[in-house]
């Protein structure tokens, strides 16, 4: 088990990590997602003992990482995202390496080795010399230093980044099979990459986390939000009073449209509401015509595109009134 609590880190004035808090329970697969620079690497280099802090703390299976970093550290198998390869020994060679570090005992380290070779599949290009693997085979030998030891936890910095279709593919099924005896955390700029292979996702912003679900959940929290994108012709000012009259609307935007004397607006509702009837007798009413009525429900993407975007907070506040809403169904047992 992963505790992190209020983690800040700094680069001179830059908040990279900025209070960030999570636990990870046993037996799942994780996904950290976010854009470039959210701050995932940075905060899984802190978790793996690689980095120092600024402010908090982070608990692996109750050691301090700081306190006791070589008992918190023996927990963790980690695959940074440029893995630590040497070019010019063979796979063999590397995890026997990586074995004598990780201090497995000499009458068990072939053994391990041939096991873990089996299992990602590079027992062929055993006497290979690392510069001469591509790039898919470079991440296997990558992951399978990361198993070395049976760690209880393993940590993958970006896995897939630089694979074709086919090798991400099997890369995706390794994090499936290791996701069935240890707790994986897998950090990914890719939506469709964490919600592919993981059991939880924690989608993090500038150093901040914005949302944490299962990918379900926040499919549903995306389904129980609607669109509707209109033109109507009339004046601004009679548009505003007479949509503002209609109820079920959670939130309004207006603005001048590109067509002549013409208003653009955006109204978002719950997906149990349906306004468009009554928008359609509100404008008859008024005698402003509706050129453009759409309606569009968000997707995942949409979600995680809006929660990463800058004004993100508005959506934040959104999603967390559309989880307590449906909090019925919400698995807890994971925050
Ligand atoms: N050594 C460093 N010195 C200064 N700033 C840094 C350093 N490392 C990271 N940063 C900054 O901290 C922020 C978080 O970076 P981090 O690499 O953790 O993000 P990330 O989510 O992993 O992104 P990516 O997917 O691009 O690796 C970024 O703004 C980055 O520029």
């Amino acid at each position: 088990m992963i505790e992190v609590k209020n983690l800040v880190k700094r680069y001179g004035d830059h908040v990279a990590v900025d209070h960030l808090s999570f636990t990870v329970e046993e037996g799942q697969i994780y996904g950290f997602l976010g854009p470039n620079g959210a701050g995932k690497s940075t905060t899984m280099n802190i978790i793996t003992g690689y980095l120092g802090f600024n402010e908090g703390e982070v608990l692996i299976d109750g050691h301090d990482i700081v306190e006791e970093p070589e008992e918190a550290k023996q927990c963790i198998g980690y695959l940074p995202e440029m893995p630590p390869l040497y070019f010019d020994m063979t796979v063999r060679e590397y995890l026997a390496f990586a074995a004598e570090l990780k201090k497995i005992p000499k009458d068990q380290k072939n053994e391990q080795i041939d096991k873990i070779m089996e299992m990602v599949k590079i027992t062929d290009m055993e006497n290979r010399l690392i510069k001469n693997l591509s790039k898919g085979y470079r991440q296997r030998v990558g992951l399978a230093q990361a198993v070395l030891g049976d760690p209880e936890i393993i940590i993958l910095d970006e896995p897939t980044v630089g694979l074709d279709p086919k090798q991400i593919i099997e890369i995706r099924e390794m994090i499936r099979n290791l996701g069935e005896k240890h707790t994986v955390i897998l950090s990914s700029h890719i939506l469709s990459e964490v919600s592919a292979v993981c059991d939880y996702v924690m989608i993090i912003n500038h150093g901040k986390l914005v949302a944490s679900d299962t990918p379900d959940n926040l499919s549903r929290i995306a389904v129980g939000s609607n669109t509707l994108e209109l033109t109507v012709k009339g004046q601004m000012g009679t548009v505003v009073s007479a949509v503002g009259m209609i109820p079920g609307i959670e939130d309004v935007k207006y603005k001048n449209s590109d067509e002549k004397d013409c208003v653009d607006i955006i109204i978002k509702t719950c997906t149990e509401v349906d306004i468009r009837e009554k928008i359609f007798y509100k404008m008859a009413d008024i005698q402003c015509p509706i050129l453009k009525m759409q309606s569009t429900s968000l997707s995942l993407e949409d979600v995680f595109l809006e929660l990463t975007e800058d004004d993100h907070q508005a959506v934040e506040s959104e999603i967390s009134a559309a989880s307590d809403e449906g909090g019925e169904d919400r698995d807890e047992s994971n925050l």
